[in-house]
């Protein structure tokens, strides 16, 4: 499994090995021995999946509050997305740094995204589906979020991101209000 690590400690991108063949290829996407080997320790207690029509449809910056916190691995089954996961532990070098990469379906490159950032993407292009398995359930109690183009996180949106975006994640604090949401 090919794995890249960034200067934000923490996140992971892995790639599982493709066997190809005439009739296409298998992949194993989730294996504990081999994904726990780059870092990825799980455990996992839902899988999600969400379709976006529309290229530039915006999903985030989301995250849950401790006690349920989410890690995340994301993937693309459908299409293309630049996904970005903005850094909110509080004391950490790279509090408010952003790593932001494209992941799809063809090159099979997933996202681990820890507790203690928030998580988004853009779509770039149409029909754009993504799976990602969270280590805590949903709460929406505990949901909350950060504006995606809060210019304080210089993030490289393409021009045609905010197509369509829920009315909640239009209306989300910036950096400055949402503070350290994961205390030390
Ligand atoms: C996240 C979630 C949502 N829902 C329900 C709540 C709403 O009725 C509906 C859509 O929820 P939402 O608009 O929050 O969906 P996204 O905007 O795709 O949210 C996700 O966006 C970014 C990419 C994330 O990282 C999070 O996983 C998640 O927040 O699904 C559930 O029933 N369970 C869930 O785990």
């Amino acid at each position: 499994m090919d794995v890249r690590r960034f200067e934000i400690d923490g996140l992971v991108m892995v790639k599982p090995r493709r066997f190809g063949d005439e009739r296409g290829w298998f992949s194993e996407t989730w294996n504990a021995e081999k994904h726990a080997e780059a870092g990825i320790a799980g455990p996992f207690v839902q899988d999600n999946q969400s379709l976006s029509r529309v290229q530039g449809t915006v999903r985030g910056l989301h995250f849950q509050l401790q006690p349920a916190a989410q890690g995340k691995l994301v993937r693309v089954i459908r299409g293309r997305i630049l996904d970005v996961a903005v850094d909110l532990r509080e004391g950490s070098a790279t509090y408010g740094r952003h790593v932001a990469v494209e992941l799809d379906a063809e090159e099979g490159w997933q996202l681990w995204v820890p507790v203690g950032f928030a998580h988004g993407f853009c779509t770039l292009v149409p029909d754009t589906e993504i799976a990602y398995k969270v280590t805590a359930p949903y709460s929406p109690a505990h949901d909350r979020g950060l504006l995606w183009n809060d210019p304080a996180l210089g993030i490289p949106w393409p021009d045609f991101a905010g197509a369509v975006l829920s009315d909640k994640d239009g209306k989300l604090p910036i950096l400055a209000e949402v503070g350290n949401p994961f205390p030390r």
